[in-house]
């Protein structure tokens, strides 16, 4: 892309940037009131107020911010606002709070309102949180968010990320993934090395390119963002794999089996495994930090989400990667609000089919 050139969906990107942006700021001001507590020593587990306050407003701010550009675009999210409108003390309480959050980090942010607008009262927001109602589907445009992917890495104090996604007949065109927490290196062990907040985004056809999420006010257009690239890497010393936290999540036994397959050595393994939450997964292959992501499934029933993987996908695909179900086989996100697709492996392109073929093998015996 030459400098100053236009490319498709640059409002799509500007708007979603700028969403993206401020319900990040947002949540990341509440992962820092829990870092801050848990370095107090504050029992905090019991309490998930703090992400449920976080989805709504991210929510309530990003759909706005479509709906008052883009009206006529549906959207798939993964929030509703059924539970705050009622009459009990906690919705009650939920709901003041999230309103409060979101003007005062409208305030922080104010040179992003005349493109993406205010939400002043409980009515809109609720409004706005139920704009994320679709079905999604094969054909037409609509977008796939989610507020706060990672939940459980958020509550922990580790990462989690604000993912946003445009599809357009089912494939996905356009992706932006705020990343609060990212620092600039990932070590096996997440220690934060350098600034943290990273912001990611991809069209189709024109790249994936990366900026830092904090400090920049507004919109910076792409060409003025870093160009990231996956690294082609094949060689078993050097690959590094991205896999999750959760153990409900994931089947870490027959991940750790298919890198035995893929030549990892025992005594490295551990170094060369990344253990992340949330679609930053995506995001560390496509800087070319990982070359690897396995998430391989616990058991039959769970069916993924679209918009846990839409602007992920993007991401990798536009950054030198590929990415599949456990067969190798394309995403579809175009079912509905759900993948059809058992597991999900991504990787660079010279290695992804050597994975594919791991994977295979594995789960055969
Ligand atoms: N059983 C099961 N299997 C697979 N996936 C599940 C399961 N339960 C939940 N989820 C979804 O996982 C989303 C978080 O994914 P992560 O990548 O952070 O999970 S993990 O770190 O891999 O464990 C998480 O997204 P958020 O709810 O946005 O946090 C869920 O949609
Ligand atoms: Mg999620
Ligand atoms: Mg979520
Ligand atoms: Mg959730």
């Amino acid at each position: 892309m030459s400098r100053g050139s236009v490319h498709l969906y640059e409002r799509e990107l500007e708007i979603a940037t700028l969403a993206v942006r401020r319900a990040s700021i947002l949540t990341k001001q509440l992962s820092d009131s829990i870092a801050q507590l848990q370095a107090n020593g504050t029992q905090i587990k019991e309490d998930k107020s703090p992400v449920t306050v976080g989805d709504y407003a991210s929510q309530a701010i990003i759909n706005h911010a479509i709906k008052k550009n883009f009206p006529l675009d549906e959207i798939v999210g993964e929030e509703d606002s059924a539970d705050l409108q009622g009459t009990s003390p906690e919705a009650t309480g939920l709901s003041q709070r999230i309103l409060e959050l979101i003007k005062q980090i409208q305030q922080k942010t104010p040179e992003s309102s005349s493109k993406i607008g205010e939400l002043d009262n409980l009515p809109d927001i609720y409004k706005s949180i139920d704009y994320g109602n679709s079905e999604g589907g094969s054909s037409g445009r609509f977008w796939a968010l989610d507020p706060i992917d990672g939940t459980k890495g958020f509550l922990r104090g580790d990462q989690f990320a604000v993912c946003l996604a445009l599809i357009v007949d089912g494939q996905v065109v356009l992706g932006v993934i705020g990343c609060p927490n990212l620092p600039e290196v990932v070590t096996s062990n997440t220690n934060v090395l350098g600034l943290k907040g990273g912001l990611f985004s991809a069209i189709k056809g024109v790249g994936s390119y990366y900026t830092s999420l904090f400090g920049l006010n507004g919109f910076i257009p792409l060409q003025q963002q870093e160009r990231i690239n996956m690294k082609q890497n094949t060689d078993p010393t050097l690959l590094k794999v991205a896999e999750g936290v959760e153990k409900g999540h994931l089947s870490h036994s027959t991940q750790s089996r298919i890198k035995t397959k893929l030549g990892f050595n025992s005594e490295t393994v551990s170094n060369q495994t990344l253990n992340l939450d949330s679609q930053v997964k995506y995001c560390i292959l496509a800087k070319g930090q990982a070359d690897i992501y396995l998430r391989l499934p616990i058991n039959d029933t769970y069916r993924e989400k679209i918009w846990d993987h839409a602007a992920g996908n993007i991401l990798i695909s536009e950054s030198g990667g590929q990415v599949g179900d456990i067969q190798g086989n394309p995403l579809d996100f175009g079912q509905g609000r759900f993948l059809n697709s058992k597991g999900i492996i991504a990787a660079n392109k010279a290695i992804f089919n050597t994975v594919i073929t791991a994977v295979d093998d594995v789960l055969k015996n």
